[in-house]
């Protein structure tokens, strides 16, 4: 299975060390490879540019930027190297990648002074000033020199991350970062990558490998991963030939009040396209016709309160529970979810206004069952664990809720992070801005119910989750565009998602 390890920027002298004497490959061969493939990419993203500057610094970053810069001149394109070294101790490998480019009469300009950095009209530049080496916020000269180049207007790609911007946490930097238009990062995304406070700098990323080798990338821990198909589809459970709708699951969702009933109706249109076998969907009586009309195939089950949820009599024949979109606030509400939790000790998720009572009332938390879902959005998850600092200091509190509860905390988010109670975070990879409305949150609630329902393990319908909730706004951007994208047509599009990954699914199973 492909690797989807977020290792830490500093674990990766090992795996460097590791691919050296084990693959073996020398260390000026791995630069060579890494910085090859970076080459490629940048031709790929700039395929009319014929102008580039390379900024290099001292370091094996650098050291990459000398390799490009001599890569792009065989090309024959035309190549400018600002060497920005303070002082001429460069890390070997890039002092003989400057001398190579140099030798084969590469243009190389040496800058002490910032005002002497003058990038060429129409350039593209490429950032190898820093990279995962940084361990400290960059001041002084090379500081200067981030500012000079982020007043500029020429397009900025970074070899392997921006400089100045620290792999994982960024919170105590104060130092010059630049601002890359384009990332592409070496082997595995920096954790700093995930954070939308880091999005400035980081502009659009992706992921070259560079051949690390697999036995250290398989076995070196990570507490990060990142999702992407291969990894998520393998875990979606296929239904047999025999499977018949009482094998598939039994989803109740309790949604909605008198004032809320769309998002009853999102989720249950999330629900009941994602493979459950039956689907009850339990609301307040007034609301009984609405859901019948909506999602014909739902049986409706309704409160005795005529206007929002206050309890639930029959849980026997149920799988699992998705509670909390829509249903408000009230007392009434309150005590209905604390009769359910006093007795449910099975797969649930919670959303919404559920989690909106849970933060109101700590003891509600405590008879949360063990690996429950929780599905907050940062408000939400502000108002269960505290305010965060910044989106690494929140990340933590992520990990530390869902330990300390022993629940899944999917916080919603351009890379929406599922926590585990073992402490290991998974960042999903699929979605996009159009997504970010009022109901989308509804849909991706019904889904995981109806993955929990029908066999799922709360981590496994968590990521499933989350990553075809995503995949399917992406295809609707793609049709509609992100303003016209509707929570509504995220779950209409799930079914052609489902489809993907069982397809991918069956021909591994080939
Ligand atoms: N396996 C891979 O992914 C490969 C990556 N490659 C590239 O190598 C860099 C990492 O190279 P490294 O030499 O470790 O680090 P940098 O180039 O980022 O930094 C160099 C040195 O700079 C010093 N430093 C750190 N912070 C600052 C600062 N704020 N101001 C001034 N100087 C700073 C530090 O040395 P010190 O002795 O001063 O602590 C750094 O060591 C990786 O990003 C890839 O681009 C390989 O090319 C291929 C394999
Ligand atoms: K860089």
């Amino acid at each position: 299975m492909k690797n989807n390890k977020i290792f830490k920027t500093s674990d990766l002298q090992k795996l460097d060390k590791y691919t050296i004497e084990n693959e073996p490959v020398t260390s000026l061969d791995l630069m060579e490879r890494a910085a090859t493939v970076f080459t490629e990419k940048l031709l790929i993203f700039f395929p009319n540019s014929h102008i580039f500057n390379i900024l290099a610094g001292s370091g094996n970053n650098g050291g990459d930027g000398y390799v490009v810069a001599r890569l792009l001149h065989q090309k024959g394109l035309n190549v400018k190297a600002f060497g920005l070294h303070e002082n001429d101790c460069l890390s070997p490998d890039c002092a003989v990648n400057r001398k190579r480019f140099i030798d084969m009469g590469g243009c190389y300009i040496e800058v002490k002074n910032p005002d002497n950095l003058q990038p060429d009209e129409n350039s593209v530049l490429v950032d190898a000033i820093f990279g995962a080496g940084l361990n400290r916020p960059v001041t002084g000269f090379l500081g200067d020199i981030i500012h000079r180049i982020n007043c500029l207007s020429h397009p900025v790609v970074a070899i392997d991350m921006p400089s100045g911007l620290m792999g994982e946490d960024n919170g105590e930097n104060n130092g010059a970062i630049i601002k890359a238009d384009y990332t592409f990062t070496f082997q595995f995304p920096k954790l700093a990558f995930m954070f939308p406070e880091n999005v400035v700098y980081v502009g659009h990323w992706e992921v070259l490998d560079i051949r690390l080798h697999p036995i250290i990338l398989r076995e070196y821990p990570a507490a990060y991963y990142y999702l992407t198909e291969e990894v998520v589809a393998s875990r979606l459970l296929i239904p047999g030939k025999f499977s018949h709708k009482g094998t598939l699951g039994n989803t109740l969702l309790i949604v909605g009040s008198y004032s809320m009933m769309g998002a009853a109706m999102l989720a249950a249109k999330g629900a009941i396209r994602s493979g459950t076998g039956l689907l009850s969907v339990h609301v307040p009586r007034k609301l009984k016709e609405m859901i019948h009309l909506s999602v014909p195939e739902a049986l409706v089950e309704v409160d005795r309160n005529e206007f929002c949820f206050s309890g639930v009599d029959n849980l026997s024949r149920i799988q699992a529970v998705g509670i909390g979109s829509g249903i408000g606030t009230s007392p009434v509400t309150a005590e209905g979810i604390r009769q359910l939790l006093s007795v449910w000790r099975g797969k649930i998720v919670l959303d919404a206004d559920a989690l909106n009572l849970l933060a109101a009332d700590s003891g509600l938390l405590e008879l949360l069952p063990k690996g429950a879902v929780l599905t907050p959005h940062p408000k939400e998850f502000e108002r269960l664990a505290g305010k965060s600092v910044n989106d690494f200091d929140r990340l933590n509190k992520l990990s530390t809720f869902a330990s300390l509860h022993q629940v899944y905390v999917v916080l919603k988010g351009a890379h929406t992070i599922i926590a585990t109670p073992e402490g290991e975070c998974y960042f999903n990879m699929t979605g996009n801005p159009g997504m970010a409305k009022g109901g989308a949150g509804d849909v991706l609630t019904g889904i995981i119910a109806a993955l929990l329902a029908s066999g799922h393990s709360s981590l496994d319908a968590a990521i499933i989750g989350v990553y075809a909730h995503g995949w399917a706004g992406d295809l609707v951007a793609e049709e509609q565009g992100m303003r016209g994208t509707r929570a509504g047509d995220i779950a209409d599009k799930l079914g052609w998602v489902w489809k993907k990954m069982e397809t991918y699914n069956m021909a591994k199973q080939r």
